[in-house]
């Protein structure tokens, strides 16, 4: 049977009528980790907002199909693509703090995301977060629950930041550089993080990083993009130890390796 969750094919995006990123293909299987990787501007980021329908005013997938359980997320129409987004497809964002609001509390803003996916009272929405705190690793949940972002390190913010979109267990969850403003130290415990929720919930994650160590680290298979185009795809080990092109292996030389742990 064909698991397939997500599937691009021959997938191109324009921004005014100019395409950045050029007959994609690849596809997405539950828990399989994918490392997105490529130089700034290579498309990483488009890739994965036109699945989420948002590329903006000016930016249009102009051909080829992205499905999700098998339902076509282009031309999909906002109200339903809302459903998907957080529930379906989950999204983390290089800086998890500037997304959250400094002014509520993390408990607040969890009830606030939760509530936007159906009814549901606070003191469920708190024992279900705080119980997903704890399998996630969280020393003290309930601080965590009370703490405004700003009481927060960078990190902490980045992990509850993955924690808050765990909530509604979305099968797929996107990581656009999700380690990239935190330290070395900080981004280890948020690579444990991402991997924890794959074992825990069987989560498939695709990541966008700069960083092959990361990569490394977590993903079981890799795309490498140049200028929007697909240049390498396949099992991580054989594009990280056997890179085809000389872009695959200028981009690994940049960067010291980081063994699996
Ligand atoms: N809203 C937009 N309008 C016009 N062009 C855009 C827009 N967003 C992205 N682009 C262009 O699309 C191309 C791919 O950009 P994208 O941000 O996806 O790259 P990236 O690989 O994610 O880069 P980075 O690592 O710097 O985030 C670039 O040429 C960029 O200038």
């Amino acid at each position: 049977m064909d698991d397939t969750l997500l599937k691009y094919d021959s997938v191109e995006i324009s921004f005014d009528g100019n395409p950045v990123v050029h007959d994609i293909s690849f596809s997405l299987r539950p828990g399989e980790i994918l490392g997105l990787v490529g130089e700034s501007g290579s498309g990483k980021s488009t890739l994965i907002k036109a699945a989420m329908g948002l590329l903006g005013d000016n930016g249009l997938v102009t051909r080829g199909d992205i499905t999700f359980k098998g339902e076509n997320l282009v031309d999909m129409p906002e109200r339903e693509l809302r459903l998907i987004r957080g529930a379906g497809i989950g999204m983390i964002f290089q800086d998890a703090g500037a997304s959250l609001c400094p002014i509520r509390t993390i408990g607040s803003q969890i009830c606030e995301s939760m509530g936007a996916h159906g009814k549901i009272t606070e003191a469920d929405a708190k024992a279900r977060a705080l119980e997903l705190l704890s399998k996630l690793n969280f020393k003290e949940p309930e601080q965590i629950w009370d703490s405004y972002p700003f009481e927060m390190s960078g990190g902490m913010n980045q992990r509850a930041g993955i924690a808050i979109s765990m909530l509604m267990n979305p099968p797929v969850l996107f990581a656009d550089e999700p380690t990239s403003a935190l330290d070395v130290t900080v981004q280890r415990q948020v690579v444990q993080e991402m991997l924890r929720v794959r074992e825990l919930f069987g989560t498939a994650i695709i990541i966008v990083t700069h960083d092959i160590g990361v990569v490394s680290a977590m993903a079981d298979t890799v795309l490498v993009l140049q200028n929007g185009n697909r240049m390498e795809y396949g099992p991580a080990k054989s594009v990280l130890e056997h890179p085809r092109n000389e872009y695959t292996k200028e981009l690994l030389s940049a960067v010291p390796k980081l063994r699996r742990s």
